[in-house]
């Protein structure tokens, strides 16, 4: 089998869309003096499809949600000229020629994104041609079902919050994740909001169900440092990102200073990023999303680097591209599940994208045997709430 062409498109959302409230989610803007939009960073509302098609008629379906019409130029100029020819389960090679030839300005951000967007379309031809879903191409079905987590109770008031959780808990999830609004410029009184906000969170959902925070970048070490020790009594599951990716040192320390597990990696690149990441002991919680960290053939090698240190992975965002990694590893104990809703800040456009992604019940997901692939099909009812670009 033989690839014949590699389609791009950016879809753009036009549509309806849920403005994001100031201190909805505390970010990496919030730290500098200028804070006319820090949400301005923090909207993902594109995303770049990439179809593979090969001479036996089979077409591979990627993604990348990161900087789409960037992702797009990358793929179409250096990306498309080294797979097309080749065969698709030639996989490991086609991702050491795209890795290795962008090596000088590729490595991490958008360059390795792109190489997901390519790589998780040849994981799909290859699932298709054997007839096999591909989470059996990975090492098969290692749960009965898939644990996941409702992820959104972004900081508004805590009366909706406190409404927004309790339906997570009336549709049978046992965990869930909460954003933190305010950060180091917020002073004692938004150091008191944070905690208040976990407080109320807490009180819906009692002591027996999982309670990550998170804190996307938006707070600094010392201010972490803080929080932490007043954190402790909400017993959370992780507190998430509290400092830029970057700062590997500082995760470090963080997760040596408390007993709350500190996790990230969702801002993090390939099996050498992880590595790092694992060796410093710096998370207690690995969260790449397979589409940044170099797609299926990076993240399934993540998974037993993590294995080996007995860090568990739950990918970031859940959807199809992650589900099938944490279907086939029992370093994977859970997933991510964004709830299904208007377009906000854009996680949620998957599903205006794709359809086939397993519907959660009763706080699980299944991936079904049969289906071929990845399983994901174009929606194409919403593409007139798009700009579609070729
Ligand atoms: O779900 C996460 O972990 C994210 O970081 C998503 C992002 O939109 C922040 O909420
Ligand atoms: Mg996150």
């Amino acid at each position: 089998m033989k690839i014949t062409n590699v389609r791009t498109r950016v879809f753009e959302w036009k549509g309806h869309t849920v403005p994001a409230q100031p201190h909805f989610c505390s970010n990496a803007m919030d730290e500098l003096w200028d804070k006319s939009d820090s949400m301005g960073t923090f909207r993902f509302h594109g995303w770049t499809v990439v179809e593979i098609g090969t001479d036996n008629g089979i077409v591979g379906l990627g993604n990348v949600a990161l900087a789409p019409r960037i992702a797009k130029a990358i793929i179409d100029q250096y990306l498309a000229p080294l797979v097309i020819g080749q065969d698709p389960f030639d996989y490991e090679y086609l991702w050491q020629r795209m890795y290795r030839s962008t090596h000088a300005w590729g490595r991490k951000g958008i360059g390795m994104a792109a190489i997901s967007g390519v790589d998780i379309a040849l994981w799909d031809i290859m699932g298709k041609a054997v007839n096999k879903p591909v989470f059996k191409l990975l090492g098969g079905r290692t749960k009965e079902k898939i644990p996941c987590y409702a992820s959104k109770l972004y900081r508004t008031d805590l009366n909706s919050m406190q409404e927004e959780a309790q339906s997570y808990l009336d549709q049978g999830f046992q965990a869930m994740k909460m954003r933190f609004g305010y950060g180091p410029k917020d002073g004692p009184a938004g150091m008191r909001e944070n905690l208040n906000s976990v407080a109320a969170v807490r009180e819906v959902i009692g002591d027996d169900i999982d309670l990550m925070l998170e804190c996307y970048m938006g707070w600094n070490l010392e201010y972490a440092k803080r929080m932490l020790p007043r954190l402790e009594r909400f017993q959370p599951r992780w507190l998430e990102e509290p400092v830029l990716a970057d700062d590997i040192d500082g995760y470090a320390e963080l997760n040596r200073l408390t007993s709350i597990p500190i996790s990230g990696g969702e801002h993090e690149f390939t099996s050498y990023g992880f590595r790092q990441l694992l060796e410093k002991r710096a998370v207690s919680v690995i969260q790449y999303d397979t589409n940044r960290v170099g797609g299926i053939t990076a993240a399934h090698k993540i998974n037993a680097i993590a294995e080996s240190f007995s860090v568990p992975v739950i990918p970031h965002a859940g959807q199809m591209h992650n589900y099938h990694l944490t279907m086939s590893t029992l370093a994977s104990p859970m997933s991510e599940f964004f709830p299904v809703h208007d377009v906000e800040i854009g996680n949620e456009l998957f599903y205006y994208l794709f359809e086939g992604d397993p519907e959660p019940v009763n706080g699980f997901i299944d991936l079904d045997d049969n289906t071929p692939g990845l399983g994901l099909k174009l929606n194409e009812r919403y593409f007139d709430q798009f700009n579609i670009t070729e």
